[in-house]
C-alpha cells in the first residue's frame, strides 16, 4: 500500500520547517510532505476553461433534492454525464450555493497533495464539524494544527502502532466470544464491528476506563453527524442557539459527549500520581509501555504545561475527535469487508486458508500482518468499494487550475474517492469485488490516487496504519473461527461525515473448526 504519512518522527522538523515557509506566504494549513509543493499564488493559465460542466437540475432548487435524497447517486451521476470536473449548484437563486467535485486521480493529488496549501479545510462541512466536535487534529489548522500533531504523531509510529496488536486481538477475541451466543447464529456486521472498533480505539488511546463513553458514543455521535452534514449544505442555516427541535437535540447529544470526554480526562487526572496513571514527557513517549503514555497521558500532560501547549479545551476536543474518527471509519470497513466476504464464498475460502495457514494458536500478533497479503487484498478491495470516508471537502485560497477548468478563489470543492474508486476509466467492471486487484503488480501500475480511502498529502489520516493492523488482525481472528453466510445481500448506504450503512449487514455464523 502507498501511504504518505511519515512514521519517522523526524519528518516533523522537516515538515515543520516547510510550513513555516508556507505560513509566510498566509495560506500554511498544514504539515506539507515531501509530495507537497504549494502554490499559494497559483495563478490558472489563460487558456484554462471558465465554464465548467454540471447538472442543471431543477429550474428553482438546482441539484438540492438529489443531492438531499442520495449524493452519492448524484456524484456518480455527475461524473459519468459531465467529466472529471464538475460544477454543482444547489438552493434556490439568490441563496444557491456552488460547489466544484474532482474525481480525476491528477485533480485529487493537486487538492490533497501538491497544492495542499491552496486547499483548505474551510469548506462549511468542516466549518460545521469543528462547530459541533471542536477544533481538533481533524478540523485545526495553522498552529492550531502544527502543535497539535507533534504532540501525538509518537503514538502512531510503526513501532508504537504494532505494540497495540494484544489489545486488538483480545476486543476481537471477545467479539468471536460473544458471537457464540448470538440469537439464530446471526449478527449484523454493522453494529457488531462499530461497537468493536469503538471499544477497540477507546482502549489503546484511552486505557481501559472508558466503558461508559461506548454507550454514549454510540447513542449521540449519530446524531451529532446528521445534524452536521444536513447543516453543511443549506444555503440558509437557523442560527445553532434557535430552539428548534433539530438545534436541541444536537445539543443534548454534545453536551453528553462533552461531559464524558470531560469524565474520561479527569479521571485519568484524578488517577495521575498512581503508577499505572502516571503522566510522561511525551518527548520519551515512545520508549514506554502503550498502556502507561496513551493519548490520554499525553494530551492531559501537555494539558498541565505552562506554555500552554494545549488547554483544556483542546484537550477535550482531542479525545473526542480522536473517538469519533478512530472508530466509525475501521468499523465499516470491517463490516463490508466481512459482509463482501460472506457474499463472495470462493474469495472468504481463499481468505480463510491463509489464515489458517499462517495463524498459530494463539492470537495474531503484528508480525503476522505482512503474512496475511490475502486478508490485506479483500480490505483494501472493500474499502475501494465502500470507502468509509467517501467525500472530503476543502475551500480553495487562490484560483487555480484542475483539469483544464478554471477553479476560482474561495470554490468549495470536493473529491470522492466513492466515485474515483468506482470510475470505470481506472478500474475494469468497477462495481464487481475482486481483492486480486491489489497484488502488488497490479497496485504498482495505478496512479497514486486512483484509491484513497486515507486521503492522502500533509492531512493524510494519521491513523491508517493502526487501522490496517486492526483491521487485518481483526479480520483473522473473526473468520478463523466463523464461516459466514449473507444473510442481507444488498447494505443500503448514504454519506454523512462517513459512510453511513442505513439497513443491517446481517450474516448467519457456522462455527470454523480450528
Ligand atoms: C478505515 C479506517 C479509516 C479511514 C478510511 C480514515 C479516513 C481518513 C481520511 C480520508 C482522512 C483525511 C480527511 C481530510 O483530508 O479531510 C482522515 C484523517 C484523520 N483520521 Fe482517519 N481514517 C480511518 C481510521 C482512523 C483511525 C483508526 C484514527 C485514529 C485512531 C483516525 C484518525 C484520524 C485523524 C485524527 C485525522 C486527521 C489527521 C490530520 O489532519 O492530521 N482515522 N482519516
Amino acid at each position: 500500500m502507498t501511504l504518505t504519512t511519515p512514521d519517522n518522527p523526524d519528518a516533523h522538523a522537516h515538515a515543520h520547517a516547510h510550513a513555516h515557509a508556507a505560513q509566510a506566504h498566509g495560506h500554511a494549513q498544514a504539515r506539507p510532505d515531501a509530495e507537497s509543493h504549494t502554490h499559494p499564488d497559483a495563478n490558472p493559465p489563460a487558456h484554462a476553461r471558465t465554464e465548467i460542466p454540471g447538472p442543471s437540475g431543477l429550474p428553482v432548487l438546482g441539484s438540492m433534492l438529489d443531492l438531499r435524497r442520495d449524493s452519492l447517486a448524484a456524484f456518480l451521476r455527475a461524473h459519468r454525464e459531465h467529466g472529471e470536473v464538475v460544477r454543482l449548484q444547489a438552493g434556490p437563486p439568490g441563496l444557491r450555493s456552488v460547489f466544484h467535485a474532482v474525481f480525476a486521480p491528477q485533480g485529487v493529488q493537486q487538492i490533497l497533495a501538491s497544492e495542499a496549501a491552496n486547499f483548505r479545510k474551510d469548506h462549511p462541512l468542516y466549518e460545521e464539524v469543528r462547530q459541533s466536535f471542536g477544533n481538533g487534529l481533524l478540523t485545526s489548522q495553522d498552529a492550531d494544527y502544527l502543535r497539535q500533531r507533534r504532540l501525538v504523531q509518537p503514538l502512531f509510529t510503526k513501532r508504537r502502532v504494532d505494540g497495540y496488536a494484544a489489545a486488538v486481538a483480545t476486543e476481537a477475541g471477545i467479539i468471536a466470544e460473544r458471537w457464540r451466543t448470538a440469537d439464530d447464529a446471526t449478527v449484523d456486521l454493522v453494529s457488531e464491528m462499530n461497537r468493536f472498533a469503538l471499544r477497540t480505539v477507546a482502549r489503546i488511546l484511552f486505557g481501559t476506563d472508558v466503558e461508559a463513553a461506548v454507550d454514549v458514543i454510540h447513542r449521540c455521535a449519530p446524531v451529532i453527524s446528521d445534524y452536521v452534514v444536513r447543516r453543511a449544505y443549506v444555503p440558509l442555516k437557523v442560527p445553532r442557539e434557535w430552539p428548534t427541535p433539530g438545534n436541541r437535540r444536537a445539543r443534548e447529544a454534545t453536551a453528553e459527549v462533552t461531559a464524558v470526554c470531560d469524565r474520561i480526562v479527569a479521571e485519568r487526572r484524578a488517577a495521575a500520581d498512581t503508577p499505572t496513571g502516571r503522566m510522561v514527557d511525551p518527548r520519551t513517549a515512545g520508549e514506554r509501555s502503550p498502556s502507561a503514555d496513551d493519548l490520554l497521558s499525553l494530551l492531559a500532560d501537555a494539558g498541565n504545561e505552562e506554555d500552554g501547549s494545549l488547554d483544556a479545551t483542546e484537550v477535550r476536543e482531542q479525545v473526542l475527535i480522536f473517538l469519533l474518527a478512530g472508530h466509525e471509519t475501521t468499523a465499516i470497513s470491517l463490516a463490508f469487508t466481512l459482509h463482501l466476504l460472506a457474499r463472495h464464498p470462493e474469495e472468504q475460502a481463499r481468505v480463510r486458508e491463509e489464515i489458517d495457514q499462517v495463524l498459530a494458536d494463539g492470537p495474531p500478533t503484528a508480525a503476522d500482518l505482512d503474512r496475511l497479503p490475502r486478508v490485506t487484498r479483500a480490505l483494501k478491495e472493500a474499502m475501494r468499494l465502500y470507502p468509509p470516508a467517501p467525500v472530503v471537502s476543502r475551500r480553495a485560497v487562490a484560483a487555480t487550475e484542475i483539469g483544464g477548468f478554471r477553479i476560482p478563489a474561495g470554490a468549495d470543492v470536493v473529491v470522492a474517492p466513492w466515485v474515483t474508486h468506482r470510475s470505470p476509466e481506472l478500474w475494469a467492471d468497477p462495481e464487481r469485488f475482486d481483492p486480486d486487484r491489489f497484488t502488488p503488480e497490479r497496485e504498482a501500475g495505478r496512479h497514486r490516487y486512483a484509491w484513497f480511502p486515507f486521503g492522502g498529502g500533509p492531512r493524510a489520516c494519521i491513523g491508517q496504519h493502526f487501522s490496517m493492523l486492526e483491521s487485518v488482525l481483526a479480520l483473522a481472528t473473526l473468520l478463523r473461527s466463523y464461516e459466514l453466510d449473507a444473510v442481507d445481500e444488498e447494505v443500503p448506504v448514504s454519506a454523512g461525515i462517513t459512510l453511513q450503512a442505513t439497513g443491517p449487514a446481517r450474516v448467519r455464523l457456522r462455527p470454523h473448526p480450528l
